[in-house]
């Protein structure tokens, strides 16, 4: 049976959250509908890059859980025809060899708030049971690319998707396998840093939020020695699975720091890019085509150092009709069905889980 359930997600980018609805039976897609977004505030924002690193208990992680709870409140109220929501939460600290992953927010307070039976804390399970618990987003770039095939958009080959969010992620998906937890269906990990330094870069110096479509970035040059050092890092020669906090390279970002405004952007954007065609190698085989999604697509200079880069067909999402900006909301909400049944969210092949999991934990409204 298809249910309309509502995803949200607040990624590493610290920009704000994104909704959307999508119908599904946690296998299928039956339907996109509709999406909002709510920006952060400046001082939301502020509270949130404050508590970055942090763990329960920790100083700020209450008022970050807070913030979370009632910014996807107040979101969740304009789409009264869910059924369900699936609720990320706001990344704070990542460490799944170590510490866990901390998601701020709480599931139950949602349900109460919007009424609305919640499913939250997608990553803990599979951290437990010796996941990365990142990227949870393939099995669903699975199902977009199956969902594409039915609709003319994408031939029955092999893709790529891109994320550009805070962190790069990709999966390899190849759809003639029956079901994405099976052997072969989908292979992921997380590519290296993306929007988070760049953002990072335009806030500390500029008091800008992003470079806005990578204007700045596209006046630079690069600095080719840094490049070759950040290339040096270990994580690059590590094979997948495997996935990154947001402030993991937070090196690359002093490295720049003697650099002008432009030739810093340039050569954030250089990186990202590298970092793509370093995770390449250890795909399967070349995908037909490089979808991209995620915020970063829409900075020129991302796009145009991808393809500069990369031999593979670089296109925006929305060639195979879908969403990029809303891609990992819907995600949310096609995992948060998939919970409900009872069906896996990753496996060993995308997070590097034993086994094929179910994560998630569901909160009723009363
Ligand atoms: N027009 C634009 N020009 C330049 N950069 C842009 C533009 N639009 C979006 N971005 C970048 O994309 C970011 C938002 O991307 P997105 O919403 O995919 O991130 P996210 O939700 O944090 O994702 P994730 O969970 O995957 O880390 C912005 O913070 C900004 O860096
Ligand atoms: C721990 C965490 O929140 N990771 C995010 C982050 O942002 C991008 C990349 O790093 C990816 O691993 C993940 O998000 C996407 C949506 C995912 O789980 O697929």
């Amino acid at each position: 049976m298809m249910i309309r359930v509502l995803g949200m997600m607040s990624g590493t980018s610290l920009d704000g959250v994104d909704a959307a609805m999508i119908e599904t039976d946690g296998i299928r897609i039956g339907g996109f509908g509709r999406s909002g977004y709510r920006a952060y505030s400046d001082n939301e924002a502020a509270a949130l890059h404050a508590a970055l690193g942090r763990w329960p208990g920790e100083a700020g992680v209450k008022e970050a859980a807070e913030i979370s709870v009632l910014s996807h409140a107040a979101l969740a109220g304009d789409f009264p025809e869910a059924e369900l929501i699936g609720y990320h939460g706001q990344t704070l600290a990542h460490d799944p060899q170590g510490r866990g992953t901390h998601q701020a927010g709480d599931g139950a307070a949602l349900a109460r708030m919007s009424d609305r039976p919640v499913i939250w804390d997608f990553r803990s399970e599979d951290v437990r049971q010796g996941g990365e618990g990142a990227p949870l987003a393939p099995f669903f770039h699975w199902a977009c690319a199956e969902w594409a095939i039915a609709q003319g958009h994408l031939p029955v080959e092999p893709v790529a998707f891109l994320n550009l969010g805070g962190v790069g992620n990709i999966t390899w998906a190849d759809p003639s396998v029956p079901a994405p937890e099976a052997p072969g269906a989908c292979i992921a990990f997380d590519t290296g840093p993306a929007n988070a330094p760049i953002n990072d870069l335009m806030r500390n110096r500029l008091h800008r939020e992003r470079d806005e479509d990578g204007r700045l970035a596209s006046s630079g040059r690069v600095d080719h020695d840094i490049l070759a050092e950040f290339l040096r890092h270990p994580y690059f020669e590590r094979p997948p699975p495997k996935s990154l906090d947001r402030n993991q390279f937070s090196g690359l970002s002093q490295a720049v720091s003697h650099l002008t405004d432009a030739d810093a952007a340039a050569t954030l954007v250089a990186a990202l890019a590298r970092s793509v065609a370093a995770g390449l190698r250890w795909l399967p085989a070349p995908p037909a085509v490089l979808l991209v999604c995620g915020g970063g697509r829409h900075n020129t200079a991302i796009m145009e150092a991808l393809r500069a880069q990369l031999t593979t067909r670089v296109q925006p999402v929305e060639s195979a009709g879908l969403d990029g900006d809303m891609l990992e909301a819907q995600a949310f909400g096609w995992l948060a069905a998939r919970v409900v049944k009872g069906l896996p969210t990753s496996g060993p092949m995308t997070t590097g889980v034993p086994a094929p999991v179910c994560g998630g934990r569901i909160s009723h409204s009363r």
